[in-house]
């Protein structure tokens, strides 16, 4: 057991020298002599063939240990490493091609509770060294730091939607910001006059089910609209978020720029939108944005 413990905490800077040494596919495998009773360690790690179309160099990895003579491995540890710096490569030099046709242009992040619009924000408000906001955060702060679930309970959703416009409105004037709007900013005409006075808006597009597992992961209390249904987390939030969907659908198709997680998936060449990483997601935004800002109506709106 002892032997396993130190094959596990040593093999990590192990495999890492192995994975940049040589192309990270296949399988090694090395052993020691033990020095007690001159058992022999045997130590393999299985990488799995990559996907070239990924954006990010993940290998998953197998640590498996056994002596020489019970051959029979136990597996000591699975996981994945991920070069982050692919990612962040591609991300940074997607901001630095963005930013000319940005022009200081602010980004509002729109899209169903639980699509990212805050994880995702904050990606792009780093790379692009803007401000970020977010617009739930912000009510809370001018109502005594109540939360969301707590305004709702004491003052009803139509105080809340108030003072998400008076938040809007303070926030359209400045340039320089990603801001990660409420799920239901969409809903009032005068919220994207303010969203746009400055600002592209973008929709974070995620399907149901990833949404619903994503809120079931954390629990719906924080989220006052899934509590008039019952059920259990998951179903709660299905059942709620396709009757939102159906109401705002039309109201977030009028972004600027769709960032579709089905899409996603299709270009990457993923198995599910699980798969897809916030920074993916990110970068993805980008190209949209650019997209946006090369027509003719998104470059009359950026003033070039
Ligand atoms: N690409 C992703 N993959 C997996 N989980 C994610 C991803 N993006 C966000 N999450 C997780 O989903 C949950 C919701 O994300 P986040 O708070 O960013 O969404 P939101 O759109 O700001 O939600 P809300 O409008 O309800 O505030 C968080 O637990 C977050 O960690
Ligand atoms: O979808 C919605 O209407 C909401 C989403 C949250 O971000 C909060 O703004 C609030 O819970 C309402």
């Amino acid at each position: 057991m002892e032997a396993a413990v130190a094959c596990k905490l040593q093999y990590p800077t192990w495999i890492e020298s192995e994975r940049f040494g040589r192309k990270p596919t296949g399988s090694l495998s090395f052993g020691r002599r033990l020095r007690k009773d001159k058992a022999r360690e045997i130590v393999s790690v299985r990488f799995p063939v990559q996907t070239s179309c990924s954006r990010r160099q993940r290998s998953v990895f197998v640590v498996s240990c056994s002596s020489y003579k019970n051959v029979s491995a136990s597996t000591l540890e699975t996981g994945s490493i991920q070069a982050p710096s692919d990612e962040d490569l591609l991300l940074k030099n997607k901001s630095r091609e963005v930013e000319p046709y940005l022009n200081g242009h602010s980004i509002y992040l729109v899209g169903l509770m639980g699509s990212g619009k805050t994880t995702v924000g904050k990606i792009l408000s780093h790379v692009l060294t803007y401000s970020f906001f977010d617009s739930d955060k912000l009510i809370e702060q001018e109502v005594n730091g109540l939360s969301v679930a707590e305004i709702f309970k004491l003052h009803g959703e139509g105080f809340f939607r108030n003072k998400e416009t008076e938040v809007l409105r303070s926030l359209s004037s400045k340039k320089q910001l990603v801001v990660s709007t409420g799920g239901g900013a969409v809903v009032r005409d005068e919220n994207w006059d303010y969203m746009q006075e400055k600002g592209i808006v973008v929709w974070l597009d995620v399907p149901l089910e990833a949404l619903a597992q994503r809120i079931a992961a954390v629990g719906t209390q924080s989220r006052p609209l899934l509590h008039y249904e019952s059920g259990d987390p998951y179903t709660k939030a299905m059942k709620r978020l396709s009757h939102l969907l159906q109401e705002r659908g039309e109201n977030y198709a009028k972004a600027n720029a769709r960032v579709s997680l089905e899409d996603i998936v299709g270009k990457l060449g993923y198995g599910d939108v699980l798969d897809i990483t916030p920074t993916e997601i990110a970068i993805e935004a980008l190209e949209q944005i650019e997209a946006y800002l090369k027509t003719e109506g998104g470059m009359a709106f950026a003033g070039l």
